[in-house]
């Protein structure tokens, strides 16, 4: 009988949302749930080949980290006529390397890294590290809700008692290894300490604190980012220009997290507990 396939049974392909190294993702709607997903399709991987062991992590990833607010939802995966396919939830405000060309404000790039920070400190609360933070790997979802379900306050009118709640949300799940026997498998050069280059494996959880602060410097203007010479070796050794547009302790946290020290960068937790992203009322 013709070969089925899943894809075409299952899905119906809506357009095509980008490529990469990682094969083709397109935007999709189930057919029998109604509901839109995001679907990489790749080329099925050599067997022993570091593409099949970045495949396996992907989806060994996704079924130990499970669900969060803050990392891409992993529906199903399978194998079909020599290609790969991973179902993941549909993210509809594109990903941070799009939102790059207009610079946020800064309430924008609090927002971005306290809502990643509570990713990161998710995954590396499953003793995992993703290791390829970047805007390109960062997606985000505008859902619109009413001010009672958000718990703010409306004027009364019905069509202004919508707000939009922006929520960003780590994807590309590729690169991900346990911080015990890691595996890695290094990511984009632009974004990685030195330390990894030079492997060592020895804070890999504030590789990924590294990443996330130069991503909000790139997000912030700063960019765009070196990928060796000189200035890539001046960022590592915590030169950073100052932001100008952004507050000094905003400036400050960005340097603090890109330390040439590992040790001296924030942890994720201590991030979500900054004063300086989510200024508590004073007690
Ligand atoms: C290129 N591209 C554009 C999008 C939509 C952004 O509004 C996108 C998504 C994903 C992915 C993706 C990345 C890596 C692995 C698997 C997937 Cl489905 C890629 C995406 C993904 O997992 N979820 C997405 O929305």
């Amino acid at each position: 009988e013709i070969s089925t396939s899943r894809y075409t049974e299952e899905f119906f392909e809506v357009c095509k949302l980008g490529d990469g190294e990682f094969g083709s993702a397109y935007k999709c709607v189930n057919r029998l749930d109604g509901c839109v997903y995001a679907i990489k399709k790749s080329k099925m991987p050599i067997a022993g080949s570091q593409y099949e062991r970045t495949a396996l992590n992907e989806v060994y990833a996704h079924a130990v980290l499970g669900q969060h607010r803050h990392v891409v939802r992993y529906y199903s995966a399978w194998a079909e006529d020599d290609h790969m396919y991973i179902q993941n939830e549909f993210c509809n405000g594109g990903s941070l390397s799009e939102a790059m060309k207009i610079p946020v404000s800064e309430h924008c790039l609090k927002q971005i890294i306290l809502q990643i920070a509570h990713g990161l400190k998710y995954i590396h609360s499953k003793g995992l590290v993703h290791l390829d933070i970047k805007p390109g790997n960062i997606f985000v979802h505008r859902e619109e809700s009413t001010s009672v379900e958000s718990g703010t306050e409306s004027c009364g009118d019905d069509d202004s008692d919508m707000v939009t709640l922006v929520k960003y949300k780590i994807g590309d799940l590729g690169h991900v290894t346990k911080v015990n026997n890691p595996k890695v498998e290094e990511g984009d050069c632009r974004y990685l300490p030195k330390e990894i280059l030079i492997e060592n494996f020895s804070h890999l959880y504030k590789a990924d604190i590294f990443s996330l602060g130069l991503t909000a410097f790139e997000m912030g203007g700063g960019g765009p980012l070196p990928k060796n010479g000189d200035l890539w070796h001046s960022i590592r050794e915590g030169n950073l220009t100052f932001l100008p547009q952004y507050s000094i302790e905003l400036n400050q946290l960005l340097k603090s997290m890109v330390h040439a020290d590992p040790e001296c960068r924030p942890s994720a937790f201590a991030l979500t507990k900054s004063q300086v992203l989510c200024p508590q009322a004073t007690k």
